[in-house]
């Protein structure tokens, strides 16, 4: 088995995946992350970056290829300690916002500190911190439901950077946030990472967004690509566009 480079935080070997109903998602995908880096990946809906993203952060299991993180093989690893490397080094942020409704939201944003096992208050210290960084500290007390969606995920944002993972992995992190808030919020989760050394997957179809990161890798149908050249859309998608929309 080779090893993976010294300097990459996250490496992967040509990953297979195929979900349970035949859909194949990656075919070959390879690639080094390094530490302390902001890593895009981009490509159009169905290219398999949310598949890539759950394999690094070994939520699923490539059937052929190999993931390592700090030179430890995550692709050997069982179910447990897959969830411990996922709880004590790795954020998640989804592209829509799940928060626990009976939390409130300081709760929620402290949960994964006081599962890695900070103090109630410390927890709370710093998941106050973050809200106000997100612009949602106003929103402490209150429960999720009260939330617009856009604050919802700047909460999940904000639980996500707290703890200060080794990795975090962002799945379209703004999709549900308004567009003018957008480039804010990339902004200050861009800046909170540089300055805390937390590496960043940021999974993406938008260019504004991949502009954000040090260095894009492009899929294409679970390939990697160098340069994404999309085919323009058939006509009669157009057409069929035009006539829901009459
Ligand atoms: N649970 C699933 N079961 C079957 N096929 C799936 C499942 N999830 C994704 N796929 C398929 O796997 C391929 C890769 O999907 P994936 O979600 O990884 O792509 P993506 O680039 O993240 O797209 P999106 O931006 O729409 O999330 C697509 O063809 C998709 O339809």
């Amino acid at each position: 088995m080779e090893a993976p480079p010294d300097n990459d935080v996250l490496w992967a070997r040509s990953l297979h995946f195929t979900h349970q109903d035949g859909s194949p998602a990656l075919s070959g995908v390879s690639l080094g992350v390094r530490e302390g880096e902001i890593l895009a990946v981009s490509g159009p809906r169905g290219s398999g970056k949310s598949t890539l993203l759950g394999c690094l952060a070994g939520l699923v299991r490539a059937q052929r290829g190999e993931v390592w993180f700090n030179s430890v093989p995550v692709h050997t690893m069982g179910p447990l300690g897959r969830e411990r490397l996922r709880r004590d080094r790795f954020g998640w942020i989804d592209p829509a916002p799940a928060l626990v409704p009976e939390l409130s939201v300081w709760e929620n944003a402290a949960l994964p500190l006081m599962l890695r096992g900070s103090t109630r208050r410390r927890a709370k210290v710093a998941a106050q911190e973050w809200l106000e960084r997100l612009d949602v500290g106003g929103t402490a007390r209150r429960r999720p439901a009260d939330l617009t969606q856009s604050e919802r995920q700047r909460v999940c944002i904000a639980r996500a950077l707290a703890p200060a993972p080794t990795v975090l992995f962002a799945d379209e992190p703004t999709a549900p946030l308004h567009r003018a808030d957008r480039g804010h919020v990339l902004r200050t989760l861009t800046t909170a990472a540089r300055s805390h050394g937390i590496t960043v997957v940021l999974a993406t179809h938008d260019a504004e967004t991949a502009a954000l990161a040090d260095r894009t890798v492009s899929l294409l149908d679970g390939r990697r690509v160098r340069t994404l050249h999309l085919p323009p859309a058939p006509e009669t998608e157009g057409r069929a566009a035009c006539s829901l929309s009459a």
